[in-house]
């Protein structure tokens, strides 16, 4: 039940909508069940003469014309079938456009709620967040729950009227004839229900099989290139064809037994037909029953059978949406990241300033240890040290993507987390490690955060970033569309374009995380210099394991299991016994070895 209560709380706004077409169903199933009762009065009054018991019935008899003019005129009949049947179309039409209009408007509301919440989700959720798990939430979990909308519901709503109403015109006919008509309906029900709910497990690992071949799918598409580079195919087809086969396998599994279940409850069925033919036929034969009751209770009959069948179906997949809906609730139920918009927006100048700053990402387990440092506006930071020691922790502080445990950081001398987090970010240039491009062209990639941005800001930015030539090369230019993940790019290309799109913004604090990794070293130097050259020099802390990279900053950090060991500039470093020193003699004789084996 809650889980139903959920999925009506995500109907806001397309409930009447829904209503409405759970109306149009119950309209449809009494046309549908008014047409037997007519051809019975026409079987027993019109054509025999049978007096009529029901008033309503009368009146429609006398309405069309009296039983005597329909005697002689039974194509009247024949029209008023029509129309019944007309109506019933009508109804049911409704119901399937009112029902896919609200299971639509549902679905879309359940996914804009879904994206807006992931949207507004903390940075450390995402870095741990399953991304494939996420889109199947958002898209086929959604879907489940649109198909029960669309289809089963309303039928729940149709069945249950027509058991009521077709039961109720049975035994107010003839109640023993009604109790043969009946008589397997708990039966059928119990066996539909009992069978489905058996059965729902191997729904459950066909879904599930299904989800994990299309997770190796992706997995080798997105990929394919290191695949095609380890000459990993032939593991990769034999990987695939085993998912494959075992999809294969529980699908016709689930056919199997589908094919069962429809012919042992076709056989129910019929067996039930049988029984109100035969009896129903002696009791007409002896002058029990009319014959026109005869062939209501047979219409009726497969009327009823029909939506019990289904019912057990229809309960399997409301368990299934109940289970979508489930972990749908469980995305959303996810605290957003407060963004405290009361916060200051102060000007920012690009001071910055750390104080015994401490932070883990898990409880008694320190990434940053005490880690001190002042950067004035305008001055370049470098920090280096061996991986995992803490260097893009540190870095992600500042805009604000986690927050720091013990310690104070201050930007121009305010608390940074009294600042504003969008305006921080909006402050901070962050040029991640991974460049992502989206699949868009080059201009609009570098013009992500501001669309309205004028294009000679784009090529200014893009001359810095050292990649405007590169970019010419290509035959549209920066409108040339970059594929999805930018592959069409280099690494260093794509490193260039992340770092055009972050000093675009002009922000007063901009921040490369091992971002010129993949650049050479004389594109590295030149990209420097133009930061340097800028009118407004933004104060950039640059992380690298380079020493060419880091040997001009005015202060060079050497960071070592979250903790500062070494700082100064180059030249003092180098007088200093430690692991700049050391990196810089392993880079040197690197460097030196590789020129050797050029000359020779
Ligand atoms: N989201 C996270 N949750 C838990 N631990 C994390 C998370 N991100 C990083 N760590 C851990 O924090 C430590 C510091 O990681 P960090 O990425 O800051 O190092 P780094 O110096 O930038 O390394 P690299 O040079 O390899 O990029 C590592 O031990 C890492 O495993």
């Amino acid at each position: 039940m809650k889980g139903l209560k959920s999925i009506f709380k995500f109907m806001k706004g397309s409930k009447f909508i829904y209503a409405m077409s759970i109306v149009s169903i119950v309209l449809a199933t009494f046309f549908t069940v008014i047409g037997p009762l007519l051809v019975k009065t026409t079987i027993d009054s019109i054509i025999g003469s049978k007096e009529i018991s029901s008033i309503r019935m009368i009146k429609t008899i006398n309405f069309l014309g009296g039983k005597e003019y329909l005697r002689n005129n039974l194509w009247i009949i024949g029209i008023a079938l029509i129309i019944l049947t007309i109506f019933r179309g009508l109804f049911l039409y409704l119901k399937n456009t009112l029902s896919s209009k609200a299971s639509e408007n549902t679905a879309k509301n359940m996914r804009e709620q879904l994206y807006d919440h992931i949207q507004r989700l903390p940075y450390e959720y995402h870095v741990k967040a399953d991304t494939g798990d996420l889109i199947q939430r958002c898209s086929s979990d959604v879907e489940t729950i649109r198909r029960f909308l669309a289809v089963q519901l309303v039928e729940i709503g149709g069945a249950i009227f027509t058991l009521v109403f077709v039961s109720y015109i049975m035994f107010n006919l003839n109640v023993k004839m009604a109790l043969v008509s009946m008589a397997v309906v708990p039966i059928i029900f119990i066996f539909a229900f009992v069978f489905f709910s058996k059965v729902q497990k191997v729904f459950l690992e066909a879904d599930e099989a299904e989800g994990k071949l299309s997770t190796v799918l992706q997995e080798n598409l997105t990929g394919i290139r290191v695949v095609k580079a380890f000459a990993r195919q032939k593991y990769e087809i034999e990987k695939f064809n085993e998912k494959n086969e075992k999809y294969k396998d529980l699908v016709y599994k689930l056919i199997k037994l589908l094919a069962w279940y429809w012919a042992i409850s076709d056989f129910i069925c019929m067996m039930q037909i049988g029984a109100v033919l035969v009896l129903g036929s002696l009791w007409a034969a002896k002058g029990h029953i009319s014959l026109g009751t005869l062939v209501v209770f047979t219409t009726y009959e497969g009327m009823l059978l029909w939506p019990v069948r289904q019912m057990g179906r229809i309960l399997t997949d409301m368990g299934k949406s109940i289970v979508a809906v489930g972990r749908i609730e469980e995305v959303l139920n996810e605290p957003m990241e407060i963004l405290e918009e009361n916060h200051e927006k102060p000007e920012i100048q690009g001071n910055v300033s750390f104080e015994n700053v401490c932070f883990e990402y898990e409880k008694e387990k320190p990434v940053l240890n005490g880690v001190s440092f002042d950067i004035n506006a305008g001055e370049t930071v470098a920090i280096l040290g061996p991986t995992g020691s803490g260097k893009s922790s540190l870095v992600h502080l500042l805009p604000r993507l986690y927050e720091y445990n013990n310690g104070s950081i201050k930007i121009d001398g305010r608390e940074l987390n009294t600042i504003d987090k969008k305006w921080i970010r909006k402050n901070v240039g962050l040029v991640l490690q991974e460049p992502f491009l989206f699949a868009k062209t080059i201009k609009e990639n570098i013009k992500i955060s501001n669309p309205n941005i004028e294009d000679k800001k784009v090529l200014d930015a893009a001359e810095i970033a050292s990649i405007h030539e590169d970019i010419m090369c290509f035959d549209k230019g920066y409108d040339t569309a970059v594929g999805e993940r930018g592959v069409s790019l280099s690494g260093g290309q794509k490193q260039r374009i992340a770092i055009a799109r972050t000093i675009i913004n002009e922000c007063p604090i901009v921040v490369f995380d091992d971002s010129l990794s993949a650049v050479d070293t004389e594109t590295d130097i030149s990209i420097r210099e133009a930061l340097n050259g800028r009118k407004n020099k933004s104060t950039t802390i640059i992380i690298s394991h380079r020493i060419s990279t880091v040997k001009e900053a005015d202060l060079i950090l050497v960071l070592d299991k979250g903790k500062i060991v070494q700082r100064g500039n180059h030249e003092e470093l180098l007088k200093k016994e430690g692991l700049y020193k050391r990196v810089y003699e392993i880079q040197n004789s690197l460097e030196d070895n590789l020129e050797n084996v050029s000359v020779n």
